[in-house]
Parts: C-alpha cells; structure tokens; sequence
C-alpha cells in the first residue's frame, strides 16, 4: 500500500504560552483535496505551516510519502506553497519568479525553460511572463504564486486562503481555476485553508473543522454537509439553525429497532415546540445528554396558515429570496431563506413553520 501524501500524528504546536494546535492527527492521502476549515484564530494556517516545515511542532511528528520530515527544513520537503498575499518576489519577471525553485534545484536551462512554459499555460498566464508581480492584478499574481509552486511538480500542493485578497468576482474566477487544475493533476494533493465553507465545499474531497486548536471532525465533503456528527460542523457548514429538542425516542446502542424505540429507517422522534418530528442521529446520543436539531435556513418553509406555530421577527431582502427570522413559541430562534414572501402576513405577526423529517439530529454543545 502507498503511504499517504501527508500524514500528522499527535501535532502539537504552542507560541509561548499560545497553544496553536493540539494534538492534531491527520491523514491526506495521494491526489487527495482535504480543506481545513474553521473560524480566525481555530490553528489552519499553524497546522499548514507545520506541514510545510515553517513552525516546528512541540511534539507530535510530521511525515510526507511515509517519510517523517518532523525535523527538515522546508525547502528539504518538496511541497508546494501558495499563500494569500501572494509574496511574488517583486524585483523578478514573472518567468523568473516561476523558474526560482528550478534553478534552486540546478535544473538544466532548457527543461526550466519548459517547465515555466508549461505552468505558466496551466494558470492561463503564458502571455504574461516578461511582467513584474507590480504590472500584474491580484488575481494574476495568485496565479503566478500557484504556477510557482506547480513548477517543481510537487506531490502536495498547500494553500493557505489564497483568495482571501481577491474580490468577489475574480474569487468565483479563481475557484473555477483551482477546479480545473484539480482535474488537471489528479495525482497531487491539496491542503487547503479557509474560512469559507463555500470554497471548502466547492473544492474539497475531505473538509477537516477546527476551532481552538482541535480538530472537531473530519469527513468527505457531503458527509459533513448533509450528516454532521458536532454541533459547532452544523452550524459552521452551511449555517444550520440549531434547535434544542427533547428526544422522544432514540436508537439505542446496538438496537435493530424491533424494540419499537426506532424505525426501520433509523429516524428518532424528537419534539420541537410540542411537535413530534422525526430526525437522523449522525453520531451516538448518550442517554440524558441535550440534543439539537440542525436544520438549514433553506429547509424550512414559512406559510400564514400551517405548521409550527411561530412569529415572524424580520424579514431580510437578499436579492435571489429573502431571509427571515422567525421565534417558535418555545422561544426558539430560527432563520429560514424563502424564494418568495408572497401571501406571508407582516413582520410582527403569526405564521405556520415546517421543518422536514430527516434533519440531523446532534448533541448539543458537541465540539464546542
Ligand atoms: N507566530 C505566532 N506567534 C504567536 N502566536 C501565534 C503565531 N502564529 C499564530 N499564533 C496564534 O495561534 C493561534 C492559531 O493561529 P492560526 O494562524 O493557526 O489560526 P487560523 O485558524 O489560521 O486563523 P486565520 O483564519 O485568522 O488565519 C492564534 O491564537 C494565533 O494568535
């Protein structure tokens, strides 16, 4: 068997009395888009700046192709790096920018000559490579910051929110870019770090949450998305409402369900606002601890007439639909994203909330 591409093992990173990260283990395996994901300040960049030999970790080890490179230097460990400030070297051709890395390695001339030919074509900037980083926009700098890190053919390629600097507009540009570079190199592996749950979704296979220096789950993209097993996943990928419910009945651990308590389909029955519902545990629910039900803005349908009974507080126009903000009347809180408002009466008034069955069904204040 292939060793993975990177590997972390117990990593943990401290900055005087800071703990960056804790004890972070890792795996991206060969070709493989793991994004790490998670608020300012949750230890991506410090876990990335590990990897590429940038901090030294406290203790734990660092390995890449089952090689443990825990104590080389960067430029001894053949990855790729792009950051988001781009940190082209601003006195040097974009061509020489590229070349940097192959020269440093004593690449014979011709073949530099090829290689930056090659990745230059690959980010869309092969008309560009007489420029200096000044003469460029954002977006074309980043792209000369990726094919520079693409020159040396590295098995890993790192990226540490390199769009962050972008506007919105070149951001969505850029994604597509990273898209197809993916599908271009399917053997190199990313890391990729962010805050937006969108690039995550968009780019990843594997998306690994953090937040104060921990890992709190890693899974496949959709995975995550559609069955996450922490609160703090549910609530950071794709913003769900989390609803304190009471559990009405449960899987128990091991049950096949012929004890009545769960149906086939391995939905509980919860209560919300004296409502039974029926929602997917994503994870065990030890008995007597709070659960929450995540359910997304989008998945809640507002009508004058039926459902939960609820108030509408506000009402937010976003251009594609709107947003409102509704309180059932066991004083939860929740926000749903409607196409139309149509036939909805004032803000102020009483409204019917439904929630589908299905939703996931986690404990309260996991990962938290
Ligand atoms: N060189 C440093 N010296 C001291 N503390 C640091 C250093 N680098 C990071 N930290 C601290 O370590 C913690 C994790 O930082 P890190 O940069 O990894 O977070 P992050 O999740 O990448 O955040 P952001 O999205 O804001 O970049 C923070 O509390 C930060 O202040």
């Amino acid at each position: 068997m292939t060793a993975p591409a990177v590997e972390l093992r117990g990593v943990s990173v401290h900055f005087g009395r800071t703990v960056a990260l804790r004890e972070l283990d890792l795996v991206v395996g060969r070709g493989e888009a793991l994004a790490l994901l998670g608020p300012s300040g949750s230890g991506k960049s410090t876990a990335l700046k590990a990897v590429a030999g940038f901090v030294r970790p406290h203790s734990g080890r660092v390995l890449l192709s089952g090689v443990d490179v825990t104590d080389a230097p960067p430029h001894r460990r053949g990855l790729g790096v792009v950051v988001q400030n781009y940190a082209l070297f601003p006195h040097m051709r974009v061509a020489d920018n590229v070349a940097f890395g192959l020269r440093a390695r004593r690449m014979p001339r011709r073949e530099v000559e090829q290689r930056v030919t090659e990745v230059l074509a690959m980010v869309g900037m092969a008309d560009y490579r007489r420029r200096y980083p000044r003469e460029l926009s954002g977006g074309q700098q980043q792209r000369v910051a990726i094919a520079r890190a693409l020159a040396i053919r590295p098995p890993v390629l790192l990226l540490d929110e390199p769009l962050s600097a972008l506007d919105a507009a070149l951001r969505e540009e850029m994604l597509a870019e990273l898209l197809r570079l993916r599908r271009e190199l399917p053997d190199t592996a990313m890391v990729y770090v962010t805050h937006d749950q969108g690039e995550a979704l968009a780019l990843a296979d594997r998306v690994a949450v953090m937040r104060d220096a921990r890992l709190v789950e890693v899974g496949p993209t959709a995975q995550l998305y559609h069955r996450p097993r922490a609160e703090f996943t549910a609530s950071f990928l794709g913003a769900a409402n989390l609803l304190p419910v009471e559990l009405v009945a449960a899987a128990p651990e091991g049950s096949d369900g012929s004890d009545g308590t769960v149906r086939a389909d391995g939905l509980a029955t919860v209560r919300l606002a004296g409502a039974e519902l029926r929602a997917e545990p994503t994870g065990p629910l030890p008995a007597g601890t709070p659960v929450a039900l995540g359910v997304r803005p989008h998945r809640v349908e507002v009508r004058a007439d039926a459902g939960l009974p609820a108030r509408l507080l506000g009402v937010q126009w976003r251009g594609t639909g709107f947003r409102l903000e509704l309180e059932l009347d066991d004083g939860s809180r929740l926000r749903a994203d409607v196409s139309t408002v149509d036939g909805l009466p004032a803000v102020g008034e009483r409204v019917g909330v439904s929630i589908p069955d299905g939703c996931p069904l986690v404990p309260a204040g996991a990962g938290a």
